[in-house]
């Protein structure tokens, strides 16, 4: 177990709602996971499964109706001497518009989008972006502003940066916008970045490039990355670490390998199952996970994902809500481990080890 020195972020019982007219959305359901120091963790889950509001949440950011009603979210800031003293930063005590909190964001937490022109103004020129972004955080002048926003254009590959710096981002094609966007992220040099399916609107081979670029940026300055994606594919790419994500509750944590060739969880088996295999003929049909993500509103009764689950136990998995376990490698919210006595079928509260 990594002690509390390792880790950049601890996310502990988060649980959020949306007050709709159609009632109470439960978006996240006790989230509990940390992200390592210098390790990517991937969080992966289907459509709705509360990957994003878990990201807006780090950065305080729940849009409304959305509210954090219990949990918190604990960053440990290292200073920046020889010391490495951490100080804990309760991010759910904050204010979303405090000083403190505006200051974690941006400086020290970074976030990048799926789709970069909704994030990128087209009034506005790359340069513009870029000289908010560094001015808003750090104390220098408008020139070296302007060098330290070309560096940061060269630093993410992109050609020409004096050129592109003074374009606007109509003008640029999809993967030069995220690679942008990219650059505006790391300008402050964050210690935790968020990606958020950073390529799924690109088309293959700009993701590529694109994850590369990541992965080497990651290497060199050796960032966190918390990276959302329901592409397992990305994952194994990318990630040091697994969380995987269902109706507002992470049902898996593990590393990369266990994820890929020891999952527990009957819905990890599932998402893997339902990724395309290069040794599969091309005719071989991809596994579909039977049935939908449930409306949120309306979770089942014990583990949520027991009316799609292949494993169903009737009687128990319907009726009891499946605690923590915790395996050798991985921890796992699933009744086929414990959780309940065999001989009651009566839930056992604490979590077992194996
Ligand atoms: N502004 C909102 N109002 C009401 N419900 C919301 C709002 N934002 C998110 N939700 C609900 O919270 C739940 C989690 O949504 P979230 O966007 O985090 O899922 P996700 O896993 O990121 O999905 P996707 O991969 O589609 O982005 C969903 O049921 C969603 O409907």
């Amino acid at each position: 177990m990594p002690t509390t020195s390792d880790i950049i972020l601890r996310v502990s019982q988060l649980h959020v709602h949306f007050q709709t007219e159609s009632g109470t959305i439960r978006a996240l359901d006790g989230v509990d996971f940390t992200v390592e120091r210098g390790k990517v963790l991937g969080i992966v889950g289907e459509s709705g499964c509360g990957k994003s509001v878990t990201a807006q949440c780090i950065l305080n950011m729940v849009p409304r109706p959305g509210r954090i009603v219990s949990g918190e979210i604990t960053y440990y800031r290292r200073s920046e001497g020889l010391d490495g003293q951490v100080e804990e930063v309760k991010i759910t005590d904050l204010h979303p518009r405090s000083r403190q909190m505006r200051d974690i964001r941006g400086n020290e937490i970074a976030m990048i989008f799926q789709e970069p022109m909704t994030s990128l103004d087209p009034l506005y020129t790359v340069g513009n972006h870029l000289l908010e972004a560094i001015t808003l955080h750090q104390k220098v002048s408008k020139k070296e502003a302007r060098e330290r926003g070309i560096e940061a254009l060269a630093r993410v590959q992109l050609p020409e940066p004096h050129r592109i710096f003074d374009s606007y981002p109509h003008q640029l094609s999809g993967g030069m916008r995220q690679r942008v966007m990219i650059a505006i992220a790391l300008s402050c040099n964050p210690a935790l970045l968020i990606a958020d399916e950073p390529t799924t609107a690109l088309d293959v081979t700009t993701q590529a490039q694109i994850l590369e670029l990541m992965a080497e940026l990651q290497e060199e300055t050796g960032m966190s990355i918390i990276f959302i994606t329901h592409d397992l594919g990305v994952v194994a790419e990318m990630c040091d670490d697994v969380a995987v994500m269902y109706l507002g509750k992470v049902v898996e944590k593990t590393d990369v390998d266990s994820a890929f060739y020891d999952p527990k969880h009957p819905y990890t088996q599932a998402l893997l199952r339902s990724i395309p295999r290069i040794e599969e003929q091309s005719h071989t049909r991809l596994a579909v996970i039977r049935g939908s993500v449930p409306d949120p509103s309306v979770v089942p009764a014990g583990c949520p994902f027991h009316p799609r689950c292949p494993e169903f136990m009737p009687g128990i998995c319907n009726r009891i809500e499946p605690p923590p376990i915790r395996l050798d490698r991985q921890e796992v919210r699933c009744l086929l481990y414990g959780g309940y006595d065999p001989a009651t079928l009566e839930p056992t509260p604490a979590t077992e080890e194996r």
